[in-house]
């Protein structure tokens, strides 16, 4: 946040409440604001205004209230005040189109409709502020929540200079105001607060002055501690500070917090009624927005936060995998109980069985290269591209190193197996499917099983002493390759992020490629038995 140069309407450090009633220092000119109607009706789905600018990209503004409101339960209506060009990265121009013209549209909205709630944002000038400040006066709805817009996060500026005083004579006309720290500190005319006592200092002196209670808000605060308070001088709260607890979310994602926790906060009061009530509703609600906000993946700079996390129900990072995982344990307990691991483990098994294992799993390498190549295509990120593809290379390599060394010396029968055909065919299924997470999830077991029973085996030859005379001791040896299991990690992962980023039927579809491609694991593993 930039500092603001502004001449304060009070002098730095003058108890707001002990000045004297001149045109400048508003709360001393009206100690009776005309905060609001009668009494506050709650409502299930209160009819939310806000008098607000628009942001293209969605983030702040009007869009984000909107947004905001909806996602807190209301019904959302705007009165556009000012346009803005801007996006993730800064504001590049603002237009603020004549005054008379918002006052059409506050007319227009409350001759027809009952307000229960208003939230104001961005003003732009003093004439806007005039217009809005004479409808308040005539309305009087019975919640009104003021954001002091001053300036973008960015810097840019979103109230011109001269309408700061304009703004002042506006505050004591609201039930809730929530400045941001810079704001909290141009309305006190202090330096930026140092820390969350002063602020909340600050706090208590702009409250006192306007009659209002003020959102104080710990998001520009350093450290890892992001918490906010409401703080009413005049006795309206149960204590004079109530402050609500937070830690920072570690994202650049904070564009249009602000606007969001105003318009929310204006939407559960009036559904609550009450101000702590609402705080305690709509922080939790923020701080999802803010985690799920990597998921949407708009624009380069600060991108806005996740409206409707609470609707999209995305899983935490690792919860998807973790559901993946619960799901092959049967299938991995079936591969440990197979004659066939338990004679490769012990050195009991056929050497028959060993070749013709040798074989299919050669003809399933050169299979499923082909379809690692296919996620590669379609994968979202050059990263998880170039994964996929080195994995498809790998593969290969792989392929010709078994015919190179342990199936030159046998003599195997090297057609296709019936179980190899169902998973290379199931495999090209998903991959003709077109959803590279269903894909992912198709492709996993062969990493993950396979990793997971390599190195039990291993564990397991190791602990008996690695017995030189062991037929397939320099097969276990490989089965434990590092590069092998940092190459699952890294496949689990990706399998983590699409999960995440799909929608539930999708990942729905993710789950049965993988159960599917576990049980043909279990199988293809017991296939020797059966089939050699
Ligand atoms: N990184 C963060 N982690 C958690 N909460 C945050 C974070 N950044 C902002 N907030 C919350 O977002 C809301 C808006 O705060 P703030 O960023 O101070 O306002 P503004 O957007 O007006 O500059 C507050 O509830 C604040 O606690
Ligand atoms: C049109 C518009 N209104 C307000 C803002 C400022 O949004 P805010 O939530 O206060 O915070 P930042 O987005 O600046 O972090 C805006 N940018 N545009």
């Amino acid at each position: 946040m930039s500092p603001l140069a502004s001449t304060s309407v009070l002098p730095p450090a003058t108890p707001l409440a002990a000045l004297p009633e001149t045109p400048a220092n508003p709360a001393a000119v009206r100690p009776a604001p005309v905060r609001s109607s009668a009494v506050q009706v709650l409502r299930d789905v209160p009819r939310v205004l806000s008098i607000a600018g628009s942001d293209p990209s969605g983030g702040a503004g009007i869009q984000a209230d909107l947004k905001s409101i909806a996602a807190l339960g209301g019904y959302g209506m705007a009165a556009i005040t000012a346009l803005t060009v801007q996006n993730t990265q800064g504001v590049r121009a603002v237009h603020v189109p004549p005054a008379s013209f918002l006052g059409q549209q506050l007319e227009a909205i409350s001759d027809d409709i009952t307000i229960d709630a208003v939230k104001i944002g961005m003003l732009g000038d003093a004439a806007v502020i005039g217009v809005v400040r004479d409808w308040l006066e005539k309305v009087r709805p019975a919640v009104v929540v003021l954001d002091p817009v001053m300036v973008a996060t960015s810097g840019d500026r979103l109230l011109q200079e001269s309408a700061e005083a304009a703004l002042r004579e506006l505050l004591p006309l609201a039930d809730l105001i929530t400045p941001n720290l810079a704001e909290l500190a141009i309305l006190v005319g202090e330096p930026q607060a140092r820390d969350w006592p002063d602020a909340l200092r600050q706090g208590q002196r702009l409250s006192a002055a306007t009659g209002a209670t003020v959102l104080v808000k710990g998001g520009h605060l350093d450290g890892g501690a992001c918490p906010d308070a409401l703080v009413n001088a005049a006795g309206l709260l149960t204590r004079e500070v109530v402050e609500v607890s937070g830690d920072r979310i570690p994202t650049r994602n904070s564009h249009g917090t602000g606007c969001s926790l105003s318009s929310a906060m204006a939407t559960a009061q009036a559904r609550l009624g009450d101000w702590e009530a609402a705080l305690r509703k709509v922080k939790p609600w923020l701080v999802g927005a803010l985690q799920a906000s990597d998921q949407l993946e708009v624009g380069g700079g600060n991108g806005p936060i996740n409206h409707f996390h609470h609707l999209q129900q995305v899983p935490a990072a690792g919860e998807f995998a973790e559901t993946l995982r619960r799901a092959s344990e049967p299938d991995l307990e079936a591969i440990y109980g197979l004659d066939f691991i338990r004679g490769l483990a012990a050195g009991t098994l056929s050497e028959e069985q060993f070749a013709y294992y040798l074989a299919q799993d050669a003809i399933y390498l050169n299979g499923y290269s082909r379809v690692l190549a296919r996620a590669s295509a379609l994968a979202p990120t050059e990263a998880a591209q170039t994964f996929w593809a080195k994995s498809a290379r790998q593969c290969l390599e792989v392929e010709s190193e078994l015919h190179r060394t342990w199936l030159s010396t046998r003599t195997v029968d090297s057609a296709l197996g019936p179980v190899t055909k169902s998973y290379v065919d199931h495999l090209l299924a998903a991959s003709a499917s077109g959803s590279y997470a269903v894909l992912v999830a198709a492709v996993l077991p062969c990493f993950w099983l396979y990793a997971e029973v390599g190195q039990t085996l291993h564990a397991e030859f190791l602990a008996a002493g690695s017995p030189a005379a062991h037929p397939y001791a320099d097969w276990l040896r490989a089965y434990a390759d590092e590069d092998f299991a940092q190459a699952t990690r890294d496949a689990i992962a990706l399998a983590d992020d699409a999960g995440r980023s799909a929608s539930a039927d999708e990942r729905a579809a993710m789950l049965v490629a993988f159960r599917q491609s576990s049980r043909f694991e279990v199988e293809f593993f017991d296939a020797p038995r059966i089939h050699s």
